[in-house]
């Protein structure tokens, strides 16, 4: 079920996940960035939905995109406006014209700067406004914006949704460890799930390479004050002295581990933490679908549990948002009431 939507979903979240690290190594470190230039990720930003948008449409013609992004920026009439779109023109024109197998590309290059509508549907095909009914993928093409920025770690993220439930997730971490335990190991691993078929990952570089199956932790509540939990890097993003305090409750004493974007939930899938706390700072913050549909299924089928504050179920039917849910509370299935207990104490929710 879903293999050729896996296949494709794979393929082109590794290649917009290279795509973003080229713009990463050429603008963010080099000497190239001049005052005209854009920021960086918001050019990531633009080409890695553009380019989603364009190969998920040659697979899947009919199915709408709830994207983070839209051309409305591209299409001013201003200098930097212009640049900015020949720019990511270049960009997603480079990347598809790259030979696929031998000798082939995939024939659908953008055209020239002056003739771009191509790119600015292919972006604005992401505005689709999500709901409860048919196909639908949701992408968010550079999570973790400030953490590319930085060079710490970011994610492309995308997710098939079906009558508002997630079927499908893969979710690209270029500066996550292929093997956590081995600090020397390469950089840049795919990870990836399918509702009911578990979750894998595969270093990035390997374009055809075998899906290794990854597990949670076997955490016990017993062992519960061992656990180690993730938090934003960004504290505006997710309450970092509630989760000090709910750590606290636990007895867990290990430092937080901070990173920025859906690196959390694929960090934990794969047993390199067990616990991930999105702690609301602001009442009426409305999480984005885009942020949490693929990382939501790959923890669950890592074994995991993930709900709201609440306890609550995460309903990705009701639109671009998040909007009858309150923060994340993602953890292994064993310990997820055990965590939910004091979320709700310290939160006194
Ligand atoms: N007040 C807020 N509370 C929670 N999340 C927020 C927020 N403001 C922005 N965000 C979201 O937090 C995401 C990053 O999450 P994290 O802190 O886990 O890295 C951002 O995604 P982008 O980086 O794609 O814009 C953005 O959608
Ligand atoms: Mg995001």
């Amino acid at each position: 079920m879903l293999k050729s939507e896996l296949q494709v979903a794979l393929t082109v979240v590794s290649r917009a996940a290279n795509l973003a690290q080229s713009v990463f190594n050429k603008l963010v470190t080099a000497e190239t960035v001049t005052k005209n230039d854009k920021s960086p990720v918001t050019v990531a930003d633009y080409s890695c939905q553009a380019l989603i948008s364009l190969l998920l449409s040659k697979s899947f013609p009919n199915d709408p995109i709830v994207g983070e992004e839209d051309a409305n920026d591209l299409k001013q009439p201003t200098e930097s406006s212009i640049q900015l779109k020949n720019r990511v023109t270049q960009l997603v024109n480079a990347e598809l014209s790259k030979p696929q197998s031998i000798g082939e590309s995939d024939n659908l290059e953008l055209g020239t700067s002056r003739d771009s509508n191509v790119l600015l549907d292919a972006i604005d095909r992401g505005t689709f406004q999500g709901g409860s009914s048919g196909r639908m993928w949701c992408l968010d093409p550079i999570d973790g914006t400030k953490g590319f920025l930085r060079g710490g770690q970011y994610a492309v993220c995308l997710a098939l949704l079906v009558e508002g439930k997630v079927q499908l997730g893969v979710i690209a971490c270029p500066n996550l460890p292929v093997n956590p335990s081995n600090p020397d190991s390469p950089k840049g691993v795919v990870l990836a799930a399918v509702k009911g078929q578990g979750a894998f990952q595969r270093p990035i570089s390997e374009t055809n390479g075998t899906l290794t199956p990854i597990r949670m932790n076997p955490i016990t509540p017993e062992s519960l004050s061992y656990a180690s939990f993730c938090e934003s890097v960004e504290s505006g993003h997710s309450s970092q002295s509630d989760a000090a305090n709910i750590a606290n409750e636990l007895g867990i004493t290990n430092e937080p581990v901070r990173m920025d974007s859906q690196a959390k939930y694929c960090s934990i899938s794969r047993g390199d933490g067990d616990i991930y706390l999105r702690l609301p700072v602001s009442a009426d913050y409305e999480e984005k679908i885009w942020d949490h549909a693929p990382g939501r299924l790959i923890v669950a089928e890592a074994g995991g549990k993930v709900t709201d504050i609440h306890n609550n179920d995460l309903d990705f039917s009701l639109g671009r948002t998040l909007k009858n849910n309150k923060g994340v509370i993602a953890a292994s299935a064993d310990i997820h009431a055990d965590v939910i207990k004091a979320v709700q104490k310290v939160l006194k929710v």
